[in-house]
């Protein structure tokens, strides 16, 4: 017996290799404990299966929408205007939530500036801060370091571990939205003896309550962000900090007041970077289609998070795909790739994708008023893309010329024939966008229902 014990040992299955050994007479009452859990942990998968099963045939029979593009395209900013539009009461009740990632926006602004006068004081051999401006810059960046220690604390709390990016992150599940409204409600309604004592200490830098360190910087920001000498050293240095996504800084005098409530449009103009995919579930609350269930994904869209999208494309109905006409700007993640190329890029592989044949795609040329302020400010279309050649430098002309490459691939290259959708938009502008969105309800409700004859 015991030989035999041996010999199946050393034929070493896995599992009965790394059981622990059998003992006998082992306590009677353990066994039978260890037997419930098991049956315990048995039923919880069971029930968690069932759960995520009925969830997924929930989601089935509901409106879902997929929105992708590059990152910083305006995936997250539309997301936000179909909530504003369709489930207003939600979007209200995330108001003060978008309060921390503005007042984050705005001190990455500041951070951005004060790195640069860094760069320029260690390049310039200039140890000694002989100039005003010098002297003044330092007094304000010390000054202002409780922003920092705040900022760094707040990005944290969301999204530990992503402290090298430019943006606010926030990780699918971090839940920062109840994190940053549970903080910016008692922030906003401390009116207390305990809550005017907490806030005087923040001038200290020994709490992390934004808004009220802001109010005691709101000065110091405005002399830093209007002196013509800083001006000067961003523009040397090519930073074009009112073309950064998430600028606050010439609101500042709004933002700093300690009763800042965000407007709608300060919500839209908010960057929070996506990372991997976020799956938003609402319920319409008003119009036609009142109480319907509409699930929009959200993804990351620079290029180390795009293979994540594609277990997303399976029974996909509408693909909302985000095309900024931004002609003169590259990809943060490869400063060599020219954004809209990048676009043209990923809008071929959708068309093509097989798995998307029967998605309805909807084209958002994006950003709008960025392109016509580009060109206002005499941008040559043909400096970044020479195709263009002598073609009038004026936004009909130039969203013409892209659209018929777009519409050219969807046409090539789309596995099974569809219709050709886009629009020109601004998501940063509510009004517009709200009017817009209701007109292609239809078309989405259509690819719902498409789908739901199929399944
Ligand atoms: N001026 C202007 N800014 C816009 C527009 N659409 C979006 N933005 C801003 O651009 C920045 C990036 O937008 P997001 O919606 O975060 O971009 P995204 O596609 O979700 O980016 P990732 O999450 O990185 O994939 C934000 O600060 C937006 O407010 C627009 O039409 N015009
Ligand atoms: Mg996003």
């Amino acid at each position: 017996m015991h030989d035999i014990i041996a010999s199946k040992a050393q034929v070493s299955i896995p599992w009965e290799a790394a059981a622990p050994p059998f003992r006998h007479g082992a306590d009677d009452d353990n066994l039978a404990r260890s037997f419930e859990e098991s049956l315990r942990i048995s039923k919880e998968i069971d029930e968690q299966l069932l759960e995520s099963k009925k969830a997924m045939e929930k989601k089935k029979k509901s409106v879902q929408i997929l929105l992708l593009g590059q990152s910083e395209s305006g995936k997250s900013s539309v997301l936000r205007n179909f909530h504003l539009a369709f489930a207003p009461k939600h979007f209200e009740s995330e108001r003060l939530a978008w309060k921390i990632i503005i007042q984050l926006n705005l001190i990455g602004s500041i951070k951005l500036i004060l790195d640069v006068l860094q760069h320029e004081w260690d390049t310039s051999g200039d140890a000694e801060p002989k100039s005003p401006l010098n002297r003044d810059l330092r007094r304000i960046r010390l000054g202002l370091s409780p922003l920092l220690f705040i900022e760094q604390t707040l990005a944290q709390l969301i999204s530990p571990g992503t402290h090298n990016h430019r943006d606010v992150c926030v990780r699918p599940g971090s839940n920062w939205k109840a994190i940053f409204k549970a903080r910016a409600e008692v922030n906003f309604e401390d009116t207390s003896e305990n809550g005017k004592r907490r806030r005087s200490q923040n001038h200290l830098g020994k709490d992390t309550d934004a808004t009220s360190v802001l109010a005691a910087s709101k000065d110091d920001i405005l002399v830093l962000w209007n002196d013509p000498d800083v001006r000067a050293v961003l523009k040397r240095r090519g930073v074009r900090m009112e073309e950064t996504p998430g600028f606050f800084l010439n609101d500042i005098d709004r933002i700093a007041d300690p009763n800042y409530v965000p407007s709608d449009a300060d919500i839209m103009r908010a960057r929070v970077r996506t990372l991997g995919v976020e799956e938003h579930y609402f319920v319409i609350e008003k119009g036609l289609d009142v109480g319907s269930e509409v699930y929009i994904t959200d993804v990351g869209g620079s290029r180390s998070q795009r293979p994540r999208w594609i277990p997303y494309f399976e029974d996909v109905q509408t693909i909302v795909f985000l095309a900024p006409l931004t002609f003169n700007q590259a990809l943060e993640e490869d400063p060599d790739v020219n954004r809209l190329e990048d676009s043209l890029m990923l809008w071929r592989e959708i068309c093509r994708n097989k798995l998307l044949a029967g998605a309805t795609l909807i084209l958002f040329f994006n950003k709008k008023d960025v392109l016509a302020s580009t060109l206002a400010a005499g941008v040559k279309v043909k400096k970044y893309v020479p195709s263009y050649g002598e073609l009038p430098n004026e936004v009909a002309s130039v969203t013409k010329y892209f659209c018929d490459k777009f519409r050219t691939y969807h046409r090539k290259l789309s596995p099974l024939p569809r219709p050709f959708m886009f629009h020109e938009t601004s998501a940063i502008d509510t009004n517009s966008m709200g009017a817009l969105l209701l007109g292609i309800r239809e078309t989405i409700l259509r690819a719902y229902l498409q789908q739901g004859e199929m399944i």
